[in-house]
Protein backbone atom coordinates (compact mmCIF):
# COMPACT_ATOMS: atom_id res chain seq x y z
CA UNK A 1 0.00 0.00 0.00
CA UNK A 2 1.86 2.70 1.44
CA UNK A 3 2.24 3.03 -1.92
CA UNK A 4 -0.66 1.45 -3.94
CA UNK A 5 -3.96 3.04 -1.80
CA UNK A 6 -1.85 5.85 -0.46
CA UNK A 7 -1.20 7.36 -3.60
CA UNK A 8 -4.56 6.99 -4.86
CA UNK A 9 -5.36 8.18 -1.79
CA UNK A 10 -3.47 11.30 -2.70
CA UNK A 11 -4.42 11.68 -6.57
CA UNK A 12 -7.76 11.67 -5.41
CA UNK A 13 -7.34 14.57 -2.65
CA UNK A 14 -4.83 16.69 -4.74
CA UNK A 15 -6.43 19.67 -4.55
CA UNK A 16 -5.55 22.59 -6.74
CA UNK A 17 -5.04 25.15 -3.57
CA UNK A 18 -7.77 27.48 -5.81
CA UNK A 19 -10.81 24.89 -5.24
CA UNK A 20 -10.78 24.72 -1.62
CA UNK A 21 -13.95 27.23 -2.06
CA UNK A 22 -13.45 29.34 -0.05
CA UNK A 23 -12.65 33.02 -1.62
CA UNK A 24 -10.92 34.24 1.00
CA UNK A 25 -8.57 31.79 2.14
CA UNK A 26 -9.34 32.20 5.34
CA UNK A 27 -10.06 29.14 7.45
CA UNK A 28 -10.76 29.03 11.47
CA UNK A 29 -8.11 26.27 11.88
CA UNK A 30 -5.69 24.62 9.44
CA UNK A 31 -4.37 21.09 10.52
CA UNK A 32 -0.77 20.20 9.27
CA UNK A 33 -0.68 16.42 8.45
CA UNK A 34 -3.29 13.54 8.80
CA UNK A 35 -1.88 10.76 10.52
CA UNK A 36 -3.17 10.12 13.87
CA UNK A 37 -2.30 13.49 15.88
CA UNK A 38 -3.92 15.47 13.17
CA UNK A 39 -6.92 13.00 12.47
CA UNK A 40 -7.82 13.50 16.33
CA UNK A 41 -7.47 17.20 15.79
CA UNK A 42 -9.69 17.44 12.71
CA UNK A 43 -12.60 14.99 14.76
CA UNK A 44 -12.91 17.84 17.20
CA UNK A 45 -12.53 20.68 14.55
CA UNK A 46 -15.18 19.51 11.77
CA UNK A 47 -17.61 18.99 14.96
CA UNK A 48 -17.74 22.49 15.62
CA UNK A 49 -17.06 24.56 11.82
CA UNK A 50 -16.82 23.43 8.21
CA UNK A 51 -13.75 26.30 7.85
CA UNK A 52 -10.96 24.58 7.98
CA UNK A 53 -8.39 22.66 5.67
CA UNK A 54 -6.32 19.74 6.73
CA UNK A 55 -3.11 19.64 4.28
CA UNK A 56 -1.01 16.14 4.13
CA UNK A 57 2.72 15.43 2.91
CA UNK A 58 3.31 12.20 0.88
CA UNK A 59 1.46 9.33 2.19
CA UNK A 60 -1.95 8.90 3.61
CA UNK A 61 -3.18 6.32 6.02
CA UNK A 62 -0.60 7.39 9.17
CA UNK A 63 1.83 5.81 10.46
CA UNK A 64 0.55 3.81 12.66
CA UNK A 65 -1.69 2.16 10.10
CA UNK A 66 0.95 1.78 7.80
CA UNK A 67 4.20 1.44 8.61
CA UNK A 68 3.71 1.41 12.06
CA UNK A 69 2.10 -0.36 15.23
CA UNK A 70 -0.27 -2.57 12.56
CA UNK A 71 2.27 -3.93 10.08
CA UNK A 72 4.37 -4.85 13.10
CA UNK A 73 1.93 -6.60 15.22
CA UNK A 74 0.29 -8.28 12.29
CA UNK A 75 4.28 -9.52 11.77
CA UNK A 76 4.77 -10.15 15.08
CA UNK A 77 1.23 -12.63 15.58
CA UNK A 78 2.81 -14.74 12.56
CA UNK A 79 6.10 -15.06 13.90
CA UNK A 80 4.58 -15.97 17.49
CA UNK A 81 2.36 -18.24 16.08
CA UNK A 82 5.17 -20.34 14.26
CA UNK A 83 7.33 -19.93 17.38
CA UNK A 84 4.42 -22.03 19.57
CA UNK A 85 5.50 -25.14 17.66
CA UNK A 86 8.60 -25.12 19.71
CA UNK A 87 6.38 -25.91 23.33
CA UNK A 88 4.52 -28.74 21.30
CA UNK A 89 5.97 -31.89 22.17
CA UNK A 90 6.43 -30.83 25.57
CA UNK A 91 2.14 -30.40 25.39
CA UNK A 92 2.34 -33.70 24.03
CA UNK A 93 1.74 -32.90 20.12
CA UNK A 94 3.78 -34.38 17.72
CA UNK A 95 4.81 -33.64 14.13
CA UNK A 96 5.65 -29.61 14.58
CA UNK A 97 9.22 -31.06 12.64
CA UNK A 98 6.94 -30.70 9.68
CA UNK A 99 5.76 -26.87 9.95
CA UNK A 100 7.40 -24.71 7.93
CA UNK A 101 6.90 -20.69 7.18
CA UNK A 102 7.04 -18.83 3.85
CA UNK A 103 8.30 -15.82 4.87
CA UNK A 104 6.80 -14.26 1.20
CA UNK A 105 3.15 -15.05 1.97
CA UNK A 106 3.50 -13.59 6.06
CA UNK A 107 4.57 -10.53 4.03
CA UNK A 108 1.42 -10.70 1.61
CA UNK A 109 -0.82 -10.99 4.64
CA UNK A 110 1.12 -8.44 6.52
CA UNK A 111 0.51 -6.29 3.60
CA UNK A 112 -3.23 -7.40 3.20
CA UNK A 113 -4.43 -6.68 6.22
CA UNK A 114 -2.73 -3.57 6.58
CA UNK A 115 -3.74 -2.10 3.44
CA UNK A 116 -7.51 -2.53 5.05
CA UNK A 117 -6.70 -1.00 8.73
CA UNK A 118 -4.91 2.18 6.14
CA UNK A 119 -8.52 2.18 4.09
CA UNK A 120 -10.48 3.35 6.89
CA UNK A 121 -8.06 5.84 7.77
CA UNK A 122 -7.73 6.89 4.39
CA UNK A 123 -11.32 7.43 3.69
CA UNK A 124 -11.54 10.21 6.36
CA UNK A 125 -9.92 12.53 4.48
CA UNK A 126 -10.83 11.10 0.61
CA UNK A 127 -14.57 12.19 2.29
CA UNK A 128 -13.46 16.33 3.06
CA UNK A 129 -13.10 16.93 -0.66
CA UNK A 130 -11.31 20.47 -1.49
CA UNK A 131 -11.16 20.62 2.53
CA UNK A 132 -7.95 18.15 1.86
CA UNK A 133 -5.20 19.24 0.59
CA UNK A 134 -1.89 17.24 -0.21
CA UNK A 135 1.65 19.10 -0.12
CA UNK A 136 4.19 19.84 1.92
CA UNK A 137 2.64 23.20 4.43
CA UNK A 138 4.87 26.15 6.10
CA UNK A 139 4.24 28.68 8.17
CA UNK A 140 4.62 31.89 7.80
CA UNK A 141 3.66 33.40 10.83
CA UNK A 142 1.55 32.08 13.70
CA UNK A 143 -2.08 32.58 11.02
CA UNK A 144 -0.20 31.27 8.10
CA UNK A 145 0.34 28.56 6.29
CA UNK A 146 1.61 27.85 2.80
CA UNK A 147 1.23 25.12 0.30
CA UNK A 148 1.31 24.24 -2.85
CA UNK A 149 2.51 28.19 -3.54
CA UNK A 150 -0.49 29.26 -2.13
CA UNK A 151 -0.85 30.81 1.19
CA UNK A 152 -3.99 30.27 3.66
CA UNK A 153 -4.99 32.26 7.07
CA UNK A 154 -6.77 30.41 9.93
CA UNK A 155 -7.59 31.66 13.58
CA UNK A 156 -5.78 28.76 14.52
CA UNK A 157 -3.10 26.00 13.46
CA UNK A 158 -3.05 23.11 14.37
CA UNK A 159 0.86 21.18 13.62
CA UNK A 160 1.25 17.25 13.65
CA UNK A 161 3.58 16.59 10.98
CA UNK A 162 5.14 13.11 12.96
CA UNK A 163 8.57 11.77 12.79
CA UNK A 164 10.75 9.88 10.46
CA UNK A 165 13.04 6.96 10.74
CA UNK A 166 16.22 8.21 11.24
CA UNK A 167 19.42 6.88 8.88
CA UNK A 168 22.33 8.49 8.91
CA UNK A 169 23.74 8.86 5.23
CA UNK A 170 26.55 6.46 5.29
CA UNK A 171 23.73 3.60 6.26
CA UNK A 172 21.59 4.66 3.68
CA UNK A 173 24.59 5.35 0.90
CA UNK A 174 24.51 0.98 1.36
CA UNK A 175 21.33 1.17 -0.63
CA UNK A 176 18.25 -1.11 -1.03
CA UNK A 177 19.45 -3.65 1.92
CA UNK A 178 19.39 -1.43 4.12
CA UNK A 179 16.20 -1.44 5.62
CA UNK A 180 13.96 1.18 7.78
CA UNK A 181 10.19 0.28 9.06
CA UNK A 182 8.89 2.84 6.44
CA UNK A 183 10.32 -0.22 3.98
CA UNK A 184 10.58 -3.41 6.32
CA UNK A 185 7.42 -4.43 5.45
CA UNK A 186 7.49 -4.02 1.56
CA UNK A 187 9.72 -6.16 1.40
CA UNK A 188 8.88 -10.04 -0.75
CA UNK A 189 11.05 -12.12 0.94
CA UNK A 190 13.69 -11.30 4.16
CA UNK A 191 16.80 -12.64 5.31
CA UNK A 192 18.50 -15.29 5.86
CA UNK A 193 21.08 -13.20 7.58
CA UNK A 194 19.91 -10.02 8.80
CA UNK A 195 20.78 -6.99 11.49
CA UNK A 196 18.45 -5.08 13.86
CA UNK A 197 20.36 -1.93 15.05
CA UNK A 198 19.30 -0.44 18.23
CA UNK A 199 17.13 -2.88 20.48
CA UNK A 200 14.50 0.38 21.48
CA UNK A 201 11.08 -1.06 21.46
CA UNK A 202 10.77 -1.08 17.89
CA UNK A 203 14.07 -2.95 16.99
CA UNK A 204 13.32 -5.24 19.95
CA UNK A 205 9.85 -6.00 18.47
CA UNK A 206 11.41 -6.10 14.87
CA UNK A 207 14.37 -8.56 16.16
CA UNK A 208 12.55 -11.07 17.53
CA UNK A 209 9.77 -11.25 15.23
CA UNK A 210 12.23 -11.51 12.46
CA UNK A 211 14.24 -14.40 14.00
CA UNK A 212 10.72 -16.83 15.13
CA UNK A 213 10.02 -16.70 11.47
CA UNK A 214 13.56 -18.31 10.92
CA UNK A 215 15.97 -15.83 10.20
CA UNK A 216 19.48 -15.65 11.92
CA UNK A 217 19.49 -12.12 13.81
CA UNK A 218 22.08 -10.28 15.35
CA UNK A 219 20.60 -7.09 17.26
CA UNK A 220 22.74 -4.26 17.82
CA UNK A 221 22.67 -2.07 21.12
CA UNK A 222 24.64 0.46 22.29
CA UNK A 223 23.34 0.63 25.98
CA UNK A 224 22.57 -2.21 28.38
CA UNK A 225 19.19 -1.21 28.99
CA UNK A 226 17.05 -2.66 26.29
CA UNK A 227 13.12 -1.04 24.87
CA UNK A 228 13.07 1.56 27.64
CA UNK A 229 13.28 -0.54 30.55
CA UNK A 230 14.94 1.12 33.54
CA UNK A 231 14.93 -1.44 36.30
CA UNK A 232 18.03 -3.55 36.15
CA UNK A 233 16.27 -6.98 37.14
CA UNK A 234 13.45 -6.69 34.54
CA UNK A 235 16.42 -5.57 31.93
CA UNK A 236 18.32 -8.61 32.76
CA UNK A 237 14.80 -11.10 32.22
CA UNK A 238 13.92 -9.06 28.86
CA UNK A 239 17.69 -9.38 27.84
CA UNK A 240 17.39 -13.27 28.53
CA UNK A 241 14.40 -14.02 26.52
CA UNK A 242 15.69 -12.26 23.62
CA UNK A 243 18.98 -13.69 23.61
CA UNK A 244 16.80 -16.99 23.18
CA UNK A 245 16.03 -15.99 19.96
CA UNK A 246 18.93 -13.65 18.55
CA UNK A 247 22.46 -12.88 18.83
CA UNK A 248 22.66 -9.46 21.01
CA UNK A 249 26.01 -7.07 20.84
CA UNK A 250 25.81 -4.74 23.20
CA UNK A 251 28.00 -1.62 24.33
CA UNK A 252 29.29 -0.04 20.90
CA UNK A 253 27.98 1.81 17.99
CA UNK A 254 27.60 -0.36 15.10
CA UNK A 255 28.62 0.64 11.85
CA UNK A 256 27.82 -1.07 8.36
CA UNK A 257 30.29 -1.67 5.36
CA UNK A 258 29.77 -3.15 2.07
CA UNK A 259 31.75 -6.07 1.27
CA UNK A 260 31.59 -9.17 -0.79
CA UNK A 261 28.83 -11.13 -0.12
CA UNK A 262 26.48 -8.84 2.31
CA UNK A 263 26.65 -6.30 4.53
CA UNK A 264 29.62 -6.17 7.45
CA UNK A 265 28.45 -5.10 10.84
CA UNK A 266 31.36 -3.64 13.00
CA UNK A 267 30.34 -3.34 16.70
CA UNK A 268 33.65 -3.56 18.96
CA UNK A 269 36.06 -6.17 17.97
CA UNK A 270 32.58 -7.91 16.54
CA UNK A 271 32.01 -8.51 12.72
CA UNK A 272 28.83 -10.04 10.78
CA UNK A 273 28.22 -10.35 7.52
CA UNK A 274 24.34 -10.20 6.77
CA UNK A 275 21.95 -10.06 3.62
CA UNK A 276 20.20 -6.85 5.24
CA UNK A 277 19.68 -4.51 8.10
CA UNK A 278 16.91 -2.98 9.71
CA UNK A 279 18.06 0.22 11.13
CA UNK A 280 15.90 0.74 14.33
CA UNK A 281 17.91 3.88 16.28
CA UNK A 282 14.98 6.27 16.61
CA UNK A 283 12.97 8.64 15.00
CA UNK A 284 13.36 12.32 14.41
CA UNK A 285 10.33 15.21 14.39
CA UNK A 286 9.26 15.99 10.87
CA UNK A 287 10.02 19.78 11.94
CA UNK A 288 12.25 20.48 9.06
CA UNK A 289 11.17 23.45 6.37
CA UNK A 290 8.38 24.18 8.87
CA UNK A 291 9.25 27.63 9.36
CA UNK A 292 8.94 27.24 13.32
CA UNK A 293 11.31 30.16 13.39
CA UNK A 294 8.47 32.80 12.08
CA UNK A 295 6.89 31.93 15.45
CA UNK A 296 9.44 34.30 17.16
CA UNK A 297 9.87 31.70 19.89
CA UNK A 298 13.09 30.24 20.96
CA UNK A 299 13.88 26.57 19.37
CA UNK A 300 15.87 23.87 21.28
CA UNK A 301 18.92 22.75 19.87
CA UNK A 302 16.59 20.18 17.79
CA UNK A 303 14.30 22.98 16.74
CA UNK A 304 11.94 22.39 19.27
CA UNK A 305 9.44 25.37 20.35
CA UNK A 306 8.46 25.74 24.13
CA UNK A 307 4.72 23.74 24.46
CA UNK A 308 2.93 23.13 26.97
CA UNK A 309 1.94 19.56 27.00
CA UNK A 310 -1.65 20.19 28.92
CA UNK A 311 -2.69 22.73 26.15
CA UNK A 312 -0.28 21.77 22.81
CA UNK A 313 0.07 25.39 22.62
CA UNK A 314 3.15 26.90 21.21
CA UNK A 315 4.20 29.45 23.57
CA UNK A 316 1.47 32.26 23.27
CA UNK A 317 0.69 31.73 20.34
CA UNK A 318 -2.47 30.21 18.22
CA UNK A 319 -0.08 27.32 16.84
CA UNK A 320 -0.33 23.56 18.54
CA UNK A 321 1.75 21.18 18.20
CA UNK A 322 0.99 16.92 18.88
CA UNK A 323 2.13 13.81 17.99
CA UNK A 324 5.17 12.62 17.35
CA UNK A 325 6.50 16.02 16.39
CA UNK A 326 6.51 16.92 20.02
CA UNK A 327 8.70 13.84 20.62
CA UNK A 328 7.67 13.88 24.26
CA UNK A 329 5.29 10.74 24.53
CA UNK A 330 5.96 9.40 20.74
CA UNK A 331 3.23 6.43 21.26
CA UNK A 332 -0.56 6.13 19.52
CA UNK A 333 -2.54 6.97 22.14
CA UNK A 334 -0.76 9.82 23.16
CA UNK A 335 -0.45 11.43 19.64
CA UNK A 336 -4.71 10.80 19.62
CA UNK A 337 -4.77 12.65 23.26
CA UNK A 338 -2.31 15.14 22.02
CA UNK A 339 -4.54 16.08 18.40
CA UNK A 340 -7.95 15.66 20.23
CA UNK A 341 -6.63 18.60 22.74
CA UNK A 342 -4.94 20.64 19.88
CA UNK A 343 -8.02 20.38 17.82
CA UNK A 344 -10.58 21.45 20.97
CA UNK A 345 -7.83 24.34 21.70
CA UNK A 346 -7.17 25.43 18.28
CA UNK A 347 -11.22 25.94 18.23
CA UNK A 348 -11.74 27.51 21.84
CA UNK A 349 -11.68 30.98 22.87
CA UNK A 350 -8.87 30.81 25.27
CA UNK A 351 -6.64 27.06 25.49
CA UNK A 352 -7.77 25.21 27.84
CA UNK A 353 -5.44 22.81 29.88
CA UNK A 354 -6.49 19.33 30.23
CA UNK A 355 -4.66 16.37 32.78
CA UNK A 356 -2.81 13.87 30.75
CA UNK A 357 -2.79 10.20 31.62
CA UNK A 358 -0.51 8.38 33.46
CA UNK A 359 2.90 6.87 31.34
CA UNK A 360 1.88 3.95 29.90
CA UNK A 361 4.36 1.80 27.28
CA UNK A 362 4.39 -1.35 26.13
CA UNK A 363 6.79 -3.49 24.14
CA UNK A 364 5.48 -6.26 22.12
CA UNK A 365 8.34 -8.72 22.64
CA UNK A 366 7.29 -12.09 24.32
CA UNK A 367 7.08 -11.96 27.14
CA UNK A 368 5.45 -8.28 26.30
CA UNK A 369 7.71 -5.35 27.87
CA UNK A 370 6.01 -2.29 29.43
CA UNK A 371 6.76 0.37 31.90
CA UNK A 372 3.40 1.97 33.98
CA UNK A 373 3.31 4.94 35.44
CA UNK A 374 7.15 5.95 36.78
CA UNK A 375 9.39 4.18 36.26
CA UNK A 376 12.50 2.82 38.16
CA UNK A 377 15.06 5.20 37.05
CA UNK A 378 12.36 7.48 37.45
CA UNK A 379 11.27 7.02 40.79
CA UNK A 380 15.32 6.74 42.03
CA UNK A 381 16.22 10.66 40.26
CA UNK A 382 13.31 11.82 43.17
CA UNK A 383 15.00 13.71 45.69
CA UNK A 384 13.78 12.97 49.24
CA UNK A 385 11.39 9.58 47.42
CA UNK A 386 11.55 6.76 49.32
CA UNK A 387 9.78 3.51 47.61
CA UNK A 388 9.84 0.03 48.30
CA UNK A 389 9.65 -2.53 45.17
CA UNK A 390 7.68 -5.48 44.94
CA UNK A 391 8.56 -8.40 42.48
CA UNK A 392 7.72 -11.88 41.03
CA UNK A 393 9.85 -14.23 38.71
CA UNK A 394 7.26 -16.20 36.73
CA UNK A 395 9.44 -19.14 36.52
CA UNK A 396 7.19 -21.05 39.07
CA UNK A 397 4.33 -19.25 38.55
CA UNK A 398 1.27 -22.09 38.13
CA UNK A 399 -0.34 -20.63 35.06
CA UNK A 400 2.71 -19.87 33.32
CA UNK A 401 4.18 -23.37 33.53
CA UNK A 402 0.80 -24.50 32.27
CA UNK A 403 0.97 -22.58 29.19
CA UNK A 404 4.74 -23.37 28.92
CA UNK A 405 5.37 -19.30 29.38
CA UNK A 406 6.83 -19.39 32.72
CA UNK A 407 9.60 -16.70 32.40
CA UNK A 408 9.61 -13.29 33.16
CA UNK A 409 9.65 -10.32 36.21
CA UNK A 410 7.32 -8.10 37.19
CA UNK A 411 8.40 -5.05 39.68
CA UNK A 412 6.10 -2.39 41.23
CA UNK A 413 6.87 -0.02 42.88
CA UNK A 414 5.13 1.65 45.94
CA UNK A 415 5.52 4.95 48.01
CA UNK A 416 7.36 3.47 50.97
CA UNK A 417 5.20 5.78 53.67
CA UNK A 418 1.42 5.74 52.15
CA UNK A 419 2.24 2.28 50.24
CA UNK A 420 0.08 4.20 47.06
CA UNK A 421 1.42 2.38 43.89
CA UNK A 422 3.98 4.78 42.05
CA UNK A 423 4.42 2.15 39.03
CA UNK A 424 5.79 -0.76 37.82
CA UNK A 425 8.07 -2.65 35.01
CA UNK A 426 7.48 -5.98 33.94
CA UNK A 427 8.50 -8.56 31.25
CA UNK A 428 5.89 -10.89 31.67
CA UNK A 429 3.81 -13.27 30.21
CA UNK A 430 0.70 -11.34 29.24
CA UNK A 431 2.43 -8.42 30.11
CA UNK A 432 0.04 -6.03 28.28
CA UNK A 433 -3.25 -7.13 29.75
CA UNK A 434 -1.07 -7.23 33.36
CA UNK A 435 0.30 -3.78 32.63
CA UNK A 436 -3.57 -2.19 31.64
CA UNK A 437 -4.28 -3.69 35.36
CA UNK A 438 -1.18 -1.85 36.38
CA UNK A 439 -1.86 1.27 34.83
CA UNK A 440 -6.08 1.21 36.19
CA UNK A 441 -4.60 0.83 40.03
CA UNK A 442 -1.82 4.28 39.40
CA UNK A 443 -3.92 6.04 37.54
CA UNK A 444 -6.76 5.62 40.67
CA UNK A 445 -4.06 6.63 42.89
CA UNK A 446 -4.72 3.25 45.08
CA UNK A 447 -2.24 1.82 47.66
CA UNK A 448 -1.00 -1.57 47.29
CA UNK A 449 -3.55 -2.67 50.26
CA UNK A 450 -5.63 -1.49 47.98
CA UNK A 451 -5.31 -3.50 45.32
CA UNK A 452 -4.97 -6.18 47.06
CA UNK A 453 -8.18 -6.26 48.25
CA UNK A 454 -9.89 -6.91 44.38
CA UNK A 455 -10.35 -11.01 44.30
CA UNK A 456 -7.70 -12.51 42.38
CA UNK A 457 -9.52 -15.78 40.26
CA UNK A 458 -7.47 -19.10 40.36
CA UNK A 459 -5.65 -19.82 37.95
CA UNK A 460 -4.19 -17.17 36.41
CA UNK A 461 -1.18 -14.58 35.32
CA UNK A 462 -3.00 -12.01 37.46
CA UNK A 463 -1.88 -14.28 40.43
CA UNK A 464 1.83 -13.67 39.61
CA UNK A 465 0.79 -9.27 39.92
CA UNK A 466 -0.68 -10.71 43.84
CA UNK A 467 2.75 -12.02 44.30
CA UNK A 468 4.70 -8.94 43.48
CA UNK A 469 1.82 -6.94 45.49
CA UNK A 470 2.47 -8.94 48.50
CA UNK A 471 5.69 -8.67 48.41
CA UNK A 472 5.41 -5.27 48.11
CA UNK A 473 3.13 -5.40 51.14
CA UNK A 474 5.66 -6.89 53.16
CA UNK A 475 7.95 -4.11 53.18
CA UNK A 476 4.83 -1.47 54.10
CA UNK A 477 4.07 -0.29 57.53
CA UNK A 478 0.07 -1.67 56.78
CA UNK A 479 1.75 -5.51 56.07
CA UNK A 480 -0.81 -6.68 58.57
CA UNK A 481 -4.08 -5.07 57.84
CA UNK A 482 -2.87 -6.01 53.75
CA UNK A 483 -4.29 -9.28 52.17
CA UNK A 484 -2.43 -12.10 53.25
CA UNK A 485 1.12 -10.43 52.80
CA UNK A 486 2.42 -11.15 56.56
CA UNK A 487 1.80 -14.55 56.01
CA UNK A 488 4.53 -16.99 54.96
CA UNK A 489 4.36 -18.90 51.69
CA UNK A 490 2.33 -22.07 51.93
CA UNK A 491 5.31 -24.25 49.74
CA UNK A 492 3.88 -25.11 46.78
CA UNK A 493 4.14 -23.39 44.08
CA UNK A 494 0.61 -23.78 42.33
CA UNK A 495 -0.95 -22.05 45.57
CA UNK A 496 2.01 -19.55 46.30
C1 LIG B 1 7.27 0.39 13.55
C2 LIG B 1 6.49 1.20 14.54
C3 LIG B 1 5.71 0.55 15.47
C4 LIG B 1 4.97 1.27 16.38
N1 LIG B 1 4.22 0.58 17.28
C5 LIG B 1 3.48 1.26 18.17
C6 LIG B 1 2.66 0.56 19.07
O1 LIG B 1 2.60 -0.67 19.07
N2 LIG B 1 1.92 1.26 19.95
C7 LIG B 1 1.97 2.63 19.99
O2 LIG B 1 1.28 3.23 20.82
N3 LIG B 1 2.74 3.32 19.13
C8 LIG B 1 3.49 2.67 18.22
N4 LIG B 1 4.25 3.37 17.32
C9 LIG B 1 4.22 4.84 17.38
C10 LIG B 1 2.97 5.43 16.67
O3 LIG B 1 2.86 4.87 15.38
C11 LIG B 1 3.11 6.95 16.58
O4 LIG B 1 3.20 7.47 17.89
C12 LIG B 1 1.95 7.64 15.88
O5 LIG B 1 1.71 7.04 14.64
C13 LIG B 1 2.25 9.13 15.69
O6 LIG B 1 1.19 9.77 15.01
P1 LIG B 1 1.38 11.25 14.42
O7 LIG B 1 0.03 11.72 14.03
O8 LIG B 1 2.15 12.09 15.36
O9 LIG B 1 2.28 11.10 13.12
P2 LIG B 1 1.98 10.46 11.67
O10 LIG B 1 0.96 9.40 11.71
O11 LIG B 1 3.33 10.14 11.12
O12 LIG B 1 1.35 11.67 10.84
C14 LIG B 1 2.07 12.78 10.41
C15 LIG B 1 1.64 13.15 8.99
O13 LIG B 1 2.07 14.49 8.71
C16 LIG B 1 2.65 14.53 7.40
N5 LIG B 1 3.56 15.67 7.31
C17 LIG B 1 4.83 15.80 7.78
N6 LIG B 1 5.32 17.02 7.53
C18 LIG B 1 4.34 17.71 6.89
C19 LIG B 1 4.23 19.01 6.35
N7 LIG B 1 5.21 19.90 6.46
N8 LIG B 1 3.09 19.37 5.71
C20 LIG B 1 2.05 18.50 5.61
N9 LIG B 1 2.09 17.25 6.11
C21 LIG B 1 3.22 16.85 6.75
C22 LIG B 1 3.34 13.18 7.30
O14 LIG B 1 3.67 12.84 5.98
C23 LIG B 1 2.28 12.27 7.93
O15 LIG B 1 1.32 11.89 6.98
C24 LIG B 1 5.00 2.69 16.38
C25 LIG B 1 5.77 3.36 15.43
C26 LIG B 1 6.50 2.63 14.51
C27 LIG B 1 7.31 3.36 13.49
N1 LIG C 1 5.21 -1.00 21.14
C1 LIG C 1 5.36 0.30 21.02
O1 LIG C 1 4.69 1.05 21.67
C2 LIG C 1 6.34 0.85 20.05
C3 LIG C 1 6.94 0.00 19.16
C4 LIG C 1 7.87 0.54 18.29
C5 LIG C 1 8.15 1.89 18.34
N2 LIG C 1 7.51 2.69 19.19
C6 LIG C 1 7.87 4.13 19.26
O2 LIG C 1 8.67 4.49 18.16
C7 LIG C 1 9.77 5.27 18.60
C8 LIG C 1 11.04 4.84 17.91
O3 LIG C 1 11.46 3.58 18.41
P1 LIG C 1 12.96 3.10 18.29
O4 LIG C 1 13.07 1.80 18.98
O5 LIG C 1 13.40 3.21 16.87
O6 LIG C 1 13.79 4.26 19.02
P2 LIG C 1 14.50 4.42 20.45
O7 LIG C 1 15.10 5.78 20.41
O8 LIG C 1 13.57 4.10 21.55
O9 LIG C 1 15.67 3.33 20.50
C9 LIG C 1 16.79 3.35 19.63
C10 LIG C 1 17.96 2.64 20.28
O10 LIG C 1 19.00 2.51 19.32
C11 LIG C 1 20.26 2.69 19.96
N3 LIG C 1 21.27 3.09 18.95
C12 LIG C 1 21.40 4.28 18.34
N4 LIG C 1 22.41 4.26 17.44
C13 LIG C 1 22.93 3.00 17.48
C14 LIG C 1 24.01 2.34 16.78
N5 LIG C 1 24.75 2.92 15.84
N6 LIG C 1 24.27 1.05 17.09
C15 LIG C 1 23.53 0.40 18.03
N7 LIG C 1 22.51 0.98 18.70
C16 LIG C 1 22.21 2.26 18.43
C17 LIG C 1 19.96 3.77 20.99
O11 LIG C 1 20.90 3.75 22.04
C18 LIG C 1 18.55 3.40 21.46
O12 LIG C 1 18.58 2.55 22.56
C19 LIG C 1 9.88 5.12 20.10
O13 LIG C 1 9.92 6.39 20.66
C20 LIG C 1 8.69 4.33 20.52
O14 LIG C 1 7.92 5.02 21.47
C21 LIG C 1 6.63 2.19 20.06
Amino acid sequence: MSNSSSNKSQSQTKNNPDSTGHSDQTFDAIIVGAGSAGLAALREVAKRTKRFLIINDGAYGTTCARVGCMPSKLLIEAANAYHRRHTFETFGITGSNALAVDIPAVLRRVRRLRDDFVAGTVSITDELGARSVSGRAQLLSSTQVQVNGQTYSAKGIILAPGSSPILPPAMQALGARVLTTDTLFEQTTLGPRMAVIGMGPLGIEMAQALARLGVAVHGYATKEMLGGMSDPDVNAELRQALERDITLNIGAEASLHAVEGGIEVRSGAHRTVVDQVLVAIGRSPNLQGLGLATLGVPLDKHGLPPVNPKSMQVGDSPVYLAGDAHNDRPLLHEAADEGHIAGLNAMAPTPQCFERRIPLAIVFCDPNAAVVGQGFSALQRQDGLQFVTGSVNFVGQGRARAGQRNQGRLSVYADAASGCLLGAELCAPAGEHLAHLLALAVSQKLSVAQVLGMPFYHPVLEEGLRSALRDAARQLPDAVSSDLAHCGPIGALALD
